[in-house]
């Protein structure tokens, strides 16, 4: 795969978590929405892009678009779930799921820090790629083009 597909891949991969994330809240009686811990993922967000030479401001609006469409995510699964109850069990948020989200996070500005001092700012020119690489379920056109929107903006700094 291409250097834009990885990092394309990757941040499917951040998406690819919330299924079982919403499960885990469903199952513990917890919000979808966690305004402490977006604070927490936010603010190492921004760390990790200055360590590696990207935009502050840019890099903090991409993560706050992949924390929308993260939450978009988890209600329309919880909306399937009042009429047909999940049957398999989530991996444990706490121990589990939110250490590598932000070890994704961390590689998703490690790879795309690599990709913008080779070719550039992302651009237009890859948003079909992005839009096919994005394959997790209840992730919409509209939240694609969010994701992309954001993306594009970042640079080095
Ligand atoms: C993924 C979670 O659900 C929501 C989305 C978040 C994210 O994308 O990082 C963080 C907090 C929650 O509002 C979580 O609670 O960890």
């Amino acid at each position: 795969a291409s250097q834009a597909e990885s990092l394309f891949n990757t941040i499917n991969e951040r998406l690819s978590y919330m299924e079982d994330v919403a499960l885990f809240k469903a199952n513990n009686h917890l919000p979808i929405e966690d305004v402490e811990r977006e604070k927490v993922v936010v603010k190492k967000a921004i760390d990790s892009a200055a360590n590696h030479g990207l935009s502050p401001q840019q890099t903090k609006a991409f993560f706050q678009a992949q924390i929308a469409v993260a939450k978009a995510i988890q209600y329309r699964h919880r909306a399937d779930w009042l009429s047909q109850p999940a049957s398999n069990q989530p991996r444990d948020l706490h121990q589990v799921i939110r250490p590598e989200l932000l070890t994704l996070g961390n590689q998703i500005n490690v790879e795309l820090a690599a990709y913008i001092e080779q070719n550039g700012k992302i651009s237009a020119k890859q948003e079909d790629m992005f839009k096919q690489s994005i394959t997790v379920k209840y992730v919409s056109e509209s939240d694609k083009e969010l994701l992309f929107n954001a993306l594009k903006k970042i640079e080095l700094k």
